[in-house]
């Protein structure tokens, strides 16, 4: 669907010049919601603004549907952003008109339906964001949450194919960011939009995203399946994400200094693993206690998942035996040098 080959950006400005991007190969799927996150300087802005070509590529080719936007004329560039809706972090509505108005402008500016049938899409739009008895307020009546309801029915408006979110949630408390995360979610299933979002916050990633690129100095240096990724990150930009997001501190083993010694496993169950009674079962069947170190348990997405260290002490091949019945039942099981949960 979107298809980043060797992209290159360069910003020049008098005398200096700054590589925002390097070497980018990237691939989203059609119909996946997919999160870019990085570090504020990243280069997260320049990546999604070279998927409408906001910004250009200094080298490699972004294609879209197969199209290479480079290659287009500046008409069928005009046709092609059409397919392509974006919403931003400061909601970008013009005060002086309505609700109405604003989601009505992004129509008429493209210049193809009747007053009637405009005023008709209005009214669906408001409709699927929940923002029906709002249609004559101003930006300024509104929260930011119903703001970025506003942006999103505008963003919808010329029914596009892809939606890009540029940061739509930073400025958003938690409570109303989790409703505007489900409403895109919702959007993307009922109207098999793709979506690409960029974020600093891996909680939306793991909220929304099917699959996440976590950028660093302009280079993507992780990417993968949201629970690949958030549940066993490789690269130390993306340990420091999660951690982030887990709220977990330095390698610490708490309250653990009087239990005897014996080697750390960092036990991960996804899908039906998550609810069967497996560490009860082995410690009963190999003579081998676990303590539990940290754990963390919540969804990614919609799949319930739960990832704990534990000490597990025992005669080896006690401990080698639970651990390898733990794997046959579906257990990602590691052994650690530290309990941090990433
Ligand atoms: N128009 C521009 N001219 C010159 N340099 C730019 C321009 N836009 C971005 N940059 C530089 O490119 C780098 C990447 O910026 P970009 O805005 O893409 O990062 P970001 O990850 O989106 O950061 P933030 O989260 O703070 O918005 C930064 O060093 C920035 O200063």
């Amino acid at each position: 669907m979107i298809e980043f080959c060797g992209v290159q950006k360069t910003y020049t400005t008098g005398n200096a010049s700054i590589t925002a991007l390097q070497r980018i190969d990237l691939k989203v799927n059609e119909g996946e919601i997919f999160g870019v996150i990085g570090h504020s300087g990243a280069g997260k802005s320049t990546l999604i603004r070279l998927i409408n070509l906001l910004e250009r590529p200094t080298e490699g080719t972004v294609k879209v549907s197969g199209v290479d936007l480079m290659a287009l004329s500046e008409n069928d560039l005009r046709q092609f952003r059409q397919h392509v809706g974006m919403i931003f972090q400061h909601f970008n509505l013009l005060g002086s008109m309505t609700v109405a108005e604003n989601i009505a402008y992004a129509m008429r500016i493209v210049g193809q339906k009747s007053a009637q049938a405009i005023d008709a899409r209005v009214d669906e739009l408001l409709e699927l964001v929940g923002l029906s008895k709002h249609k004559h307020k101003y930006p300024r009546q509104l929260s930011g949450g119903e703001k970025q309801r506003v942006g999103i029915a505008r963003a919808l408006s010329n029914h596009p194919t892809v939606l890009l979110c540029d940061e739509a949630t930073s400025a958003l408390d938690p409570q109303t960011t989790h409703s505007i995360l489900q409403l895109l979610r919702r959007i993307n299933e009922t109207l098999k939009l793709t979506i690409v979002l960029i974020t600093h916050e891996m909680d939306v990633i793991r909220t929304v995203c099917d699959r996440v690129a976590v950028i660093d100095g302009g280079r993507i240096v992780e990417e993968g399946a949201v629970t690949q990724v958030f549940l066993h990150p490789q690269h130390p930009t993306t340990k420091r994400f999660v951690q982030e997001a887990e709220g977990a501190h330095d390698a610490v083993v708490w309250g653990d200094n009087a239990a005897p010694r014996g080697g750390l496993y960092r036990l991960t169950f996804q899908r039906e693993t998550v609810h069967q009674p497996l560490l009860s079962r082995v410690a009963r069947s190999f003579a081998v206690d676990f303590s539990i170190i940290t754990g963390r348990f919540g969804a990614i997405k919609s799949e319930p998942c739960g990832q704990v260290v534990v000490r597990a002490t025992g005669e080896a091949d006690q401990v080698q035996g639970a651990l390898s019945q733990l794997a046959q039942a579906g257990v990602c099981v590691e052994e650690v040098s530290d309990a941090t949960v990433a």
